[in-house]
């Protein structure tokens, strides 16, 4: 009985919420005695997996499968879970993992937990801690189900390096047509190049920022810091920014290692989504502004004076360490 993980990718290569959910499955298997095996789609380095502890890869070669369909993906887990015997079924927090873990759950039988941030409580019984109240509290959650599935938020267990070789077979999941019955034609990315789901760094910019013409700031303080940009909700209802970069209660989660807000006041709703973040840096003109009471670090002063200064440091930082 192997604990199984589902490892994402883009292109062919892994996420890097793949080696954080490989490294949280190698926890899980840890703690009930078993091994990791980890489910991957037409993806190459599937060797990679082994530095985190998983000891055999499943890689789904099939060029039906190059673009994530969640049906289709379900059901070739689906498949390796019964082929390997799987009780626990690992995935990540991820808007694609979301949209397949409650099918895989429904055709087990499963119980589906998402948003986990630490390594099971206990075994037996099966606990695990996940946030709840949109970030604002967590919640000890058991799962009595014989199978499980796990959603890790991303950033919340970290990388963990822990050798092992990895076997990698072949997986041919049978999949029909009946799997492909909603399908994306075409993806067009509107936001910047990295998403906000998988950034490391966050840049975000809010009404503060009087204007859309005002965004180049943002961007170029973004590609610096090799980060995503995002914004709070009324930025996009405004039609400043695509609404792609809306993060919030009724946006996007972030979970980023570093959150950087300009010019946000730090309204609840915006909070909600963005408090998983680990530190969250505030640059506002207003002192009394709420978002300085959740931040790490606080510069108060007016965006178009500080970024531009930022940005001019961070070059020449970056200059000296090339
Ligand atoms: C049901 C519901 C759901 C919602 N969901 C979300 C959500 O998901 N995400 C979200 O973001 N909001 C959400 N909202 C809206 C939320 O309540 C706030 O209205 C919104 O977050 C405010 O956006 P803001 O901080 O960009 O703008 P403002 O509140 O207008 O704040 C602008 C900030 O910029 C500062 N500022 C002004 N000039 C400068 C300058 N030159 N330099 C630096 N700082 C400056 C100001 O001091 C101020 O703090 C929701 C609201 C409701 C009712």
């Amino acid at each position: 009985m192997s604990v199984l993980v589902y490892t994402e990718s883009e292109n062919g290569k892994f996420k890097k919420s793949a080696f954080e959910v490989a490294s949280y499955a190698k926890a899980v298997a840890d703690q009930l005695g078993s091994s990791v095996t980890a489910i991957s789609f037409n993806t190459e380095s599937n060797d990679q997996l082994g530095t985190y502890g998983v000891s055999k890869v499943l890689n789904v070669a099939d060029d039906k499968l190059t673009t994530f369909n969640a049906l289709a993906y379900a059901n070739s887990i689906v498949q390796a879970a019964q082929s390997e015997n799987t009780q626990v079924i690992i995935v990540s927090s991820s808007t694609n993992s979301k949209f397949l873990a409650p099918i895989v759950a429904a055709k087990l039988k499963a119980g589906y937990v998402p948003n986990v941030v630490a390594a099971p409580e206990g075994t037996s019984p099966f606990s695990v801690k996940r946030t709840a109240f949109s970030n604002k509290g967590f919640a000890h959650t058991e799962i009595t189900t014989e199978t499980k599935v796990i959603g890790v938020s991303n950033n919340s267990f970290g990388v963990k390096e822990n050798q092992t070789t990895a076997a990698i077979e072949t997986f041919n999941s049978n999949v029909n047509d009946a799997d492909f019955s909603v399908k994306s034609i075409e993806i067009d990315k509107v936001a910047g190049q990295v998403s906000i789901a998988d950034a490391d760094i966050v840049v975000s910019g809010g009404r503060g920022l009087k204007g859309p013409e005002n965004w180049g700031m943002i961007e170029e303080l973004a590609e610096v810091l090799g980060a995503a940009t995002a914004c709070s909700k009324p930025v996009s209802d405004m039609g400043w920014r695509p609404h792609g970069e809306h993060v919030g209660q009724t946006g996007k989660p972030v979970a980023s290692n570093l959150y950087i807000a300009i010019g946000i006041s730090g309204a609840i709703q915006h909070l909600a989504g963005v408090s998983a973040s680990k530190t969250k840096v505030v640059i506002n003109s207003d002192p009394e502004a709420p978002f300085f009471k959740a931040a790490d670090y606080g510069i108060v002063g007016d965006a178009f004076e500080v970024v531009p200064k930022l940005i001019e440091k961070l070059k020449e930082f970056k200059a000296q360490n090339a």
